[in-house]
């Protein structure tokens, strides 16, 4: 028997939620138990109220977030703030976006992968999901990319094929290294609700992919996943954006490995890892000069109880998709009197957070005008085209899913002033509607 048919009345029920505002969590890195001459420049008023002392002011400048979370917060707490919602939405069909922003060293990566014994949003997204749909997972290869940012329905017969191929590829001991270093992680165990899905009859399948965004171009970090051995040596090539048929930005060729378990999405984000490394080596990068951007797309099609598979209908598939980015480092060039490579990557990175900055400015505005004068009020040109990094999340912002930023920021009053910009662009941010 057919169960109820997801995904159109679903699209329906989504577009006409209303927009909600960027939210902003604000996360104090713990001082180094080393640091000689240590000045505290943080004081953390309340759950969602942090002050910032300058020498010579005369009084704190204070900023208020979603939700502060002070020196002693765990990962898991951040994660059932910022993480979980935007994993129940997913599974829900909608689109989030959740990025890492701060200083150099202040924490962003430790927040966004954090530690095998320790894990930060990324592994623990990926573990609720599949804590949450693992059951109505299709068989793999079944859903498949198109190339187009779209899903094809194949049949049981040219999965099992496809399945038959991936599984020679894999037998090789760099992968089975990776999967065992991601499952010796701790897990996490939340789930959330099915809601209105429950009494669907829909199967599903999740893909990952990894690029990163450095000096203007957008690299696919899991070009190399079909080779077997260790990951190439070569340069990678740049990719572009493009936009499909329903005009979502997405890179260009960029690979989508489909997984069946967080162990084996997370064993890909440490493939991508590796291949970060030998990227930025070959381009001469440092890691928190690149932006890097983990996807993960749901696809929810329609399946028959009857005959135990995926109804082969594609226009029956709904996708929706949760990015995790982790922003480059801002600000430090300036201290640190850069020059030659490192000087044009600090340029290129202030100038994709200055446009992130313009983008966020002129939206507000336009909300503003059109709170005032009505629908027509509205009339900055939002610069998204500027960047890679803000043309690849134009949807993001006009409306499209939710946004979250984790804003880190270091107590060191060396970094004061750095730490004051990312604070006010971050209050600005959170403006946005
Ligand atoms: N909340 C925290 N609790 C404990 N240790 C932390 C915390 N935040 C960061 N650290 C530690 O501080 C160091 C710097 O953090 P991390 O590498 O995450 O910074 P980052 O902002 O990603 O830096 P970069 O921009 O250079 O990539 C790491 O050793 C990390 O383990």
């Amino acid at each position: 028997m057919l169960g109820r048919t997801p995904g159109r009345g679903v699209r329906n029920r989504i577009n006409s939620q209303p927009r909600e505002a960027v939210e902003v969590f604000c996360r104090v890195r713990p001082a180094p138990l080393s640091a000689a001459n240590f000045e505290d420049c943080l004081t953390v008023k309340d759950e969602r109220t942090l002050l910032l002392d300058r020498a010579g002011a005369m009084r704190s400048t204070e900023y208020t977030f979603t939700r502060v979370f002070d020196d002693a917060s765990k990962q898991s707490e951040v994660f059932s703030s910022a993480g979980l919602p935007l994993v129940e939405e997913l599974v829900q069909g909608r689109n989030g976006l959740l990025f890492t922003y701060g200083v150099t060293g202040s924490g962003k990566s430790f927040t966004m992968q954090g530690h095998p014994d320790n894990p930060g949003l990324l592994p623990r997204c990926l573990d609720s999901l599949f804590n949450s749909v693992g059951s109505r997972l299709a068989k793999k290869f079944v859903i498949q990319p198109d190339r187009c940012n779209g899903f094809d329905i194949h049949s049981e017969a040219e999965a099992m094929m496809e399945r038959q191929r991936v599984e020679l590829e894999r037998r090789h001991g760099g992968w089975r290294q990776l999967e065992a270093e991601a499952a010796s992680r701790i897990r996490e165990s939340a789930r959330v609700p099915l809601g209105e899905l429950e009494g669907d009859a829909f199967g599903c399948a999740v893909f990952v992919s990894y690029v990163e965004i450095y000096n203007k171009l957008a690299y696919d970090l899991l070009e190399d996943f079909g080779v077997p051995g260790q990951v190439l040596r070569a340069e990678p090539t740049s990719r572009a954006l493009r936009e499909d048929a329903r005009r979502n930005m997405y890179v260009s060729g960029a690979l989508e490995v489909e997984c069946r378990s967080g162990d084996e999405a997370f064993a890909v984000f440490l493939k991508g890892c590796a291949r970060r490394q030998v990227a930025q080596t070959a381009l001469n990068a440092e890691s928190s000069r690149s932006h890097s951007v983990f996807t993960i797309r749901l696809v929810r099609g329609c399946y028959d109880c009857r005959l135990g598979e995926m109804v082969p209908d594609k226009s029956l598939l709904h996708v929706s998709q949760l990015c995790l980015v982790d922003l480059a480092g801002s600000e430090r060039s300036l201290r640190t009197g850069n020059a030659g490579s490192r000087l044009r990557e600090a340029s290129n990175i202030n100038n994709s957070l200055l446009v992130l900055k313009r983008c966020i400015e002129a939206l507000r505005e336009n909300q503003r005008a059109v709170s005032a004068g009505g629908a027509n009020a509205a009339t900055k040109i939002v610069p998204y085209r500027e960047s890679k990094m803000t043309q690849l999340f134009k949807n993001f912002f006009d409306g499209d899913g939710s946004v979250k930023m984790v804003l880190c920021v270091n107590r060191n009053a060396e970094e004061v002033e750095e730490t004051a910009n990312v604070l006010k662009f971050a209050e600005m941010a959170s403006e946005v509607q």
